[in-house]
């Protein structure tokens, strides 16, 4: 039976799982110990290749027909598999559009495709622009919105949504909001992310970590004073940012048992954050016209009741559905057998 490697590299840890077209054989998760994590996530490629390699040397690799990376921030692109050319491999060992953890999909699945004779692809990578042309403009002609979510994510959830409910992708108008430690809520219009906050840095709610769109005069007064180089300034606001800003801590378990106890504090930056998120979800419903199959809530703050209690009452008109956790292991494997039985084209990043 054939089998397919998934591998998704966070920035904590790698995770991988080995699967076959009835669902999952094997899964293993590697912590990156600290004095191994480095600023520059590229740095960090032999130290998870040789761990992930350790534990596939144990394990049954018979039948193995691709392996697939998660997809990092690359050039703007359709939605999709991708084949691991050259160019995307120099694209992401150079971190040429950031310095994300998911850099890393693409150059391990590459290192094993080659290792064991298989083809190595990404998909749905976290730069797929399906946007509107409208969705574009900023009211800045110098600067231009941009699409970078959790589509991986976001796209998998919808299809195993519809699968489970009858309906058609491609046919259907969703909002899909993706919290996690970044948060990525977006207009899924027949199969497609039409509009979307950037979900990683300037745009949208702030998150556990990032610290969403910003009062323009604050932030000008934050890249002047002299205090931050371009590139510290933009790890400050995606990394340092959000609730880890203002409570040190970007673990909603923690804020919630804070608030049980009586932090009034940790009780008003969690409920301007799910605030923010509503009013997101506002702009995205009006950007599908209101009309939508269903609102879909994911990604590991979708695990917290605190939160997901308050979007229930706040949109049950809209058909809310809460689909915790980000599965993108699964996401992988469903859209490389759906490539391996040639329902979906293999295509070149150019
Ligand atoms: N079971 C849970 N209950 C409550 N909160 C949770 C649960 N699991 C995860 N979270 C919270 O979800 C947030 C995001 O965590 P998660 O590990 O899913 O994000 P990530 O994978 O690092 O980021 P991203 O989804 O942006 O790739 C954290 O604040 C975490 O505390
Ligand atoms: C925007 C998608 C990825 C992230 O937030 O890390």
């Amino acid at each position: 039976m054939k089998k397919i490697l998934t591998i998704s590299p966070g920035s904590t840890s790698t995770k991988a799982g080995l699967f076959t077209s009835r669902g999952k054989i094997d899964e293993i998760s590697v912590s990156v110990e600290q004095e191994y994590a480095r600023k520059n996530v590229v740095q960090e490629y032999g130290y998870r290749r040789d761990l992930l390699k350790r534990f596939l040397e144990k394990t049954d690799l018979s039948g193995l027909a691709a392996v697939v990376g998660r997809g990092a921030p690359l050039k703007p692109m359709e939605g999709g598999v991708y084949k691991i050319t050259p160019k995307l491999l120099s694209d992401l060992r150079e971190c040429r559009y950031s310095n994300h953890a998911s850099n890393l999909g693409g150059l391990l699945a590459h290192y094993f495709g080659e290792l064991y004779h298989v083809p190595a692809w990404i998909i749905d990578p976290v730069s797929v622009d399906e946007f509107d042309e409208i969705s574009r403009i900023s009211g800045v002609p110098e600067i231009k919105r941009r699409s970078r979510s959790h589509a991986l994510n976001i796209k998998a959830t919808a299809r195993k949504w519809c699968d489970e409910h009858g309906a058609t992708l491609e046919k259907e108008n969703f909002v899909v909001a993706h919290l996690g430690g970044g948060i990525s809520v977006c207009a899924l219009k027949l199969g497609k992310i039409r509009d979307v906050n950037d979900g990683l840095l300037g745009m949208g709610p702030f998150s556990p970590e990032r610290a969403g769109a910003l009062p323009i005069s604050g932030l000008l007064d934050l890249a002047f004073s002299g205090d931050y180089t371009r590139k510290e300034l933009d790890h400050y606001l995606s990394r340092e940012c959000g609730l880890k800003g203002y409570l040190k801590t970007n673990d909603a378990r923690e804020v919630v048992r804070r608030i049980q106890e009586g932090d009034e504090y940790a009780r008003l930056i969690m409920d301007a954050m799910i605030y923010q998120i509503e009013k997101e979800i506002g702009a995205m419903l009006a950007a599908c016209h209101y009309a939508v199959k269903a609102v879909l809530i994911t990604g590991g703050l979708a695990h917290c009741s605190y939160i997901t209690r308050r979007l229930q009452d706040h949109f049950s008109r809209f058909n809310l559905h809460i689909i915790p956790g980000e599965n993108e292991l699964e996401a992988m494997a469903d859209g490389g057998f759906r490539a391996l039985k040639g329902d979906i084209p293999i295509q070149d990043y150019v």
